[in-house]
């Protein structure tokens, strides 16, 4: 039976990756995919891995019907035996239950790739309807850890360094940027809830206010 299956986890645990070693074994055993995204760091069009993989992709835009993509593809003689989408949480709820269309209708199996939640621990819509809708939610084995050491699972978005709380859901940006960038730090619930970054932590501790020892 066919699947809608949304792998998800937080920002940097290897979402990317996934899916193109996915098309990667298919295509060795001669299946083609129709690979979507949206917003992919590497540019329109491309699905992209921090390993520095990446492939082309269709890019989706604000009211592409994903089912009739596929149907008119599919139409004009192309071939898709599996569709795989990426950067699934900026797609729209409705595009979401195109893909659970082309599962129940088309008779594909559908692999959504994305976050969960924000950096304000809020879903992004298309990431709901994934929860929604989804025949199977699949959490990454690979861990993102927190600057503590604890297993990442929220998103923080950064400027300097310091987490911010306000601001668009959507800015594409990366983990690591340099402190002069709006930049994203995944971190344990625990210090997102704290609003405490790598940068704010270690500044903290250097704090004589908070050393564990009498000064001099
Ligand atoms: N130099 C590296 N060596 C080994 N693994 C790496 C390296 N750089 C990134 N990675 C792995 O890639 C993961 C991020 O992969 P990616 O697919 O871009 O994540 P996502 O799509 O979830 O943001 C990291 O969690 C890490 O495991
Ligand atoms: C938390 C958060 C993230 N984003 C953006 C930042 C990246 O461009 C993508 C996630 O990409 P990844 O491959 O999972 O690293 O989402 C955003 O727009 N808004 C947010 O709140």
């Amino acid at each position: 039976m066919p699947e809608l299956v949304f792998f998800s986890g937080t920002m940097d645990c290897g979402k990317s990756t996934l899916a193109l070693q996915m098309e990667h074994n298919r295509s060795a055993r001669g299946l083609t995919g129709m690979i979507f995204t949206r917003d992919d760091r590497a540019g329109e069009g491309k699905l992209s891995s921090r390993l520095g993989l990446v492939t082309d992709a269709v890019e989706v835009e604000d009211g592409t019907d994903l089912y009739a993509y596929l149907v008119d593809h599919l139409s004009q003689g192309g071939r898709a035996d599996y569709v795989i989408a990426d950067e699934a949480q900026f797609l729209a709820p409705d595009q979401i239950d195109q893909l659970a269309r082309v599962v129940d209708d088309l008779g594909l199996d559908v692999y959504a790739f994305g976050i969960t939640t924000d950096f304000r621990s809020k879903l992004f819509p298309g990431s709901q309807r994934l929860v929604e809708l989804a025949d199977r939610v699949e959490v990454l084995q690979v861990e993102a850890l927190c600057w503590c050491g604890a297993r990442a699972t929220h998103n923080a978005r950064t400027v300097g360094g310091v987490m911010v709380v306000e601001g668009a859901q959507v800015v594409v940006g990366d983990v690591n940027q340099s402190p002069d960038e709006v930049g994203y730090e995944v971190l344990c619930r625990r210090h997102h809830r704290r609003r405490t970054t790598a940068a704010t932590a270690r500044a903290a501790a250097l704090s004589p206010d908070v050393l564990p020892v009498a000064g001099p």
